[in-house]
């Protein structure tokens, strides 16, 4: 087995199982660290044996096919089909939201460490150079300032969405706002990436180009024909105690703008998935899902795919669901251009992996940041509905924003 590296000449590639290697995240060096960790498991890689910086535009996810077919042209044998998804070489990527935006990517490491179902393996491609622990870097104090918007001026953007929803412009939208966050000393993704592990394991804590963050929200997960997908939208954030979780747990399911928030972004999947699908079961009733900072309204998907789709052709069918763009979509992808005044760079858009096969676990990038040097610029954003609060839905934006800002104070 080998990856061809367009003008290079084709590298080996080797996956070796090995004994458990504990904390997966402890093995990552300090430059340019990618993870797709849940519950203790999933992959994390370095090094870099290959990379894509994807142009912009309509074409995106047919460009990032194609490069992905040359460089995993040699990388399917008959003898690795019994090995776990995520053997073998694998890409992590990250999508910008905006498909004008700058800045996809798509990186083959060097080494893939990983566990799955209590099985563990190494990959390497060519000759990886060995790893050695370099200690974890503390940020020191952390400052915050506005992105693009103020607090009053982004509820100020919401109360003029919520009048354009009630006008009949549009049924939902989703704003995000940003917040720039600057450190004594260079930010160590290690770091965040532990705590984030630590805090947040029913998410998955990715890295990817310096994109950073824990998302509850998966997006797509295949392995062979099998699909499953976790559709998040309706928020209320954590209470005082125990009572009052109960309390706001059954407010959130019986409230008829989250309900209805919710419907939005299941249906959107429904519609994106159904033609893939040979079977598509999506649930009639929401449940609760109660992470440290919020509870979400939330529908676990699954299906069988009718054909070969790889997790990318599925991606790229769903992406931007209405749980991060709106209903109907592009007339919510022209209100957020207009109304955020900011670029979502990676911010919501698919970020996971793939592998030769064409399995992977991508999820939508909530709860995250762009990392670089000492900086970090964090994104939050909820569902806007025709009868939105601002007040509440800055209030749920801060109770996200909770989860980076976790990341880097610790
Ligand atoms: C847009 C975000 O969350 C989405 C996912 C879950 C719940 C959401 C909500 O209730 O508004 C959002 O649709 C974000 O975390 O920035």
């Amino acid at each position: 087995m080998s990856v061809a590296l367009g003008t290079t000449r084709p590298l080996p590639v080797r996956t070796t199982p090995i004994r458990d290697p504990g904390n997966l995240l402890a093995s990552l060096p300090r430059t340019a660290p990618y993870a797709w960790i849940r519950h203790g498991e999933g992959l994390v890689g370095w090094g870099q044996a290959a990379r894509a910086d994807i142009p912009p535009g309509p074409d995106r996810f047919a460009w990032a096919r194609q490069w992905l077919a040359a460089v995993f042209d040699d990388a399917h044998s008959d003898d690795d089909d019994a090995l776990p998804p995520g053997s073998g070489p694998v890409a992590f990527g990250t999508f910008t939201f905006d498909e004008n935006s700058a800045g996809s990517t798509l990186v083959v490491p060097q080494t893939i460490l990983a566990r799955r179902n209590g099985r563990a393996w190494l990959t390497t491609i060519g000759d990886a150079p060995h790893q050695t622990f370099t200690p974890l870097l503390d940020p020191g104090r952390i400052s915050y300032g506005d992105g693009s918007l103020t607090a009053p001026a982004w509820e100020h953007v919401v109360a003029r969405a919520a009048r354009r929803i009630r006008d009949g412009e549009l049924e939902k939208v989703v704003l995000a706002r940003d917040l720039l966050a600057t450190a004594e000393h260079p930010i160590d993704i290690r770091l965040l990436l532990l705590r984030l592990a630590r805090r947040y394991p029913e998410c998955y804590t990715f890295s990817v180009a310096g994109l950073v963050g824990a998302t509850p929200e998966l997006l797509i997960r295949r392995t062979g024909q099998e699909i499953q997908s976790l559709v998040l939208a309706g928020t209320t954030p954590r209470g005082t105690g125990p009572a009052d979780d109960l309390r706001r747990g059954a407010a959130l399911l019986a409230s008829a703008k989250d309900r209805h928030e919710h419907e939005c972004a299941i249906a959107s999947v429904r519609q994106t998935l159904a033609p893939l699908c040979a079977q598509l079961h999506t649930p009639d009733e929401p449940e609760l899902l109660v992470l440290p900072n919020v509870q979400h309204l939330a529908s676990h998907v699954s299906g069988r795919l009718a054909d070969g789709a790889s997790v990318l052709d599925v991606v790229a069918a769903m992406h931007p669901t209405a749980a991060v763009g709106g209903t109907p979509t592009h007339k919510a992808i022209d209100v957020i251009r207009e109304l955020e005044g900011m670029d979502r760079a990676g911010y919501a858009g698919p970020v996971g992996w793939i592998d030769a096969h064409g399995d992977g676990e991508w999820g939508i990038a909530l709860r995250s940041g762009i990392v670089e040097g000492r900086r970090a610029r964090l994104f939050a954003g909820g569902g806007i509905m025709g009868d939105s609060d601002p007040a509440s839905e800055l209030a749920e934006a801060q109770a996200k924003f909770r989860v980076m800002q976790y990341a880097l104070e610790g």
